[in-house]
């Protein structure tokens, strides 16, 4: 199996993709951007591939949301979350007086603005492919920054001084991976799991995004995550990335994706897969499989008569 990510080596991705099962029989392709990787999962040249999807401070990563959201069909077959630490990195030498600019992968540099803001007040931030690209750069000498923010590994791995370790304004910052396959078998259902969709609406209409609630609430279904992204057609013109819980094999799922493909324009099913906190999801009194089925076969007698 060849597993591609978002690379180069020593990014947070690749930290991920080194905590999935098996990965030791895996052979690991660093991929330059998160578009680059799911394409070539598309275009078969990696089995899978490992990128971000969400951030418990900065949120969804538009870049992946976007991505999975058109062109051909791809499904999240397993999700990892990686605790984040991030470090200031930079050639052997340099101080903190020395750092005007400092480079690093936008959603690093999010998750460190009040200790910029508080350390580094004057520094000019300098957007990189990756962390680990961020890094990289300083092994040569040819930087528009004198500093990066970066993973300790990527740091340790390119030879450079920590200036300031645990930087993150926010200690407890977890990002959400995910690895990405071409559509075919479902992972099993394993009673701890989450399905993802992105919902496209035929019109703008009053209460079009309570339509959508509805078929959720109807059936008990929670949701963990929930973003409007832009369609590109239009301006004004969403569609909406979903999360939620259970298994497209659970009854009271497979109900509401078929409510949500009477009410929606496109449904597009982007997997059932096992939640990586292991969360045993709360099925509500009326939602169960069995709950389902009998009320299915009430109705049949009522129509045999
Ligand atoms: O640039 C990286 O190392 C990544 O894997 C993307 C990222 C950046 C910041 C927090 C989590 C993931």
């Amino acid at each position: 199996m060849r597993y591609g990510y978002f690379g180069p080596a020593g990014t947070f991705t690749e930290m991920a993709l080194l905590r999935l099962p098996g990965v030791e029989d895996v052979e690991r392709v660093p991929i330059a951007s998160v578009e680059a990787a799911l394409e070539a999962v598309r275009d078969g040249s990696v089995d899978a591939a490992v990128v971000p999807i969400e951030n418990s401070v900065e949120g969804g990563v538009s870049a992946t949301l976007d991505a999975l959201s058109s062109g051909a069909d791809l499904v999240v077959v397993h999700e990892v979350l990686v605790p984040i630490t991030f470090v200031l990195a930079a050639r052997a030498g340099t101080t903190l007086a020395d750092i005007r600019g400092v480079g690093s992968h936008p959603h690093a540099w999010a998750q460190v603005r009040h200790w910029m803001g508080a350390r580094l007040p004057e520094a000019t931030y300098v957007p990189c492919l990756s962390t680990a690209a961020a890094a990289a750069g300083l092994a040569g000498d040819d930087t528009a920054y004198e500093a990066a923010v970066c993973a300790p590994v990527a740091a340790q791995a390119h030879g450079l001084q920590v200036l300031a370790e645990d930087i993150g304004d926010n200690r407890s910052a977890v990002t959400r991976f995910v690895l990405v396959a071409r559509p075919g078998r479902l992972p099993e259902p394993t009673g701890a799991d989450k399905t993802s969709v992105v919902l496209f609406q035929a019109d703008d209409h009053p209460g079009g995004l309570l339509e959508l609630l509805e078929q959720f609430a109807a059936r008990g279904i929670n949701l963990t995550r929930l973003e409007s992204r832009p369609t590109g057609d239009a301006l004004g013109r969403y569609c909406f990335s979903i999360d939620f819980e259970g298994h497209v094999n659970d009854e009271r799922v497979g109900e509401t994706l078929m409510g949500l493909r009477r009410v929606c324009a496109d449904v597009r099913f982007l997997g059932s897969y096992p939640r990586a906190d292991g969360a045993v999801v709360e099925v509500r009194p009326g939602t169960r499989d069995t709950d389902f089925t009998a009320a299915r076969a009430w109705l049949r007698g009522l129509r045999n008569g």
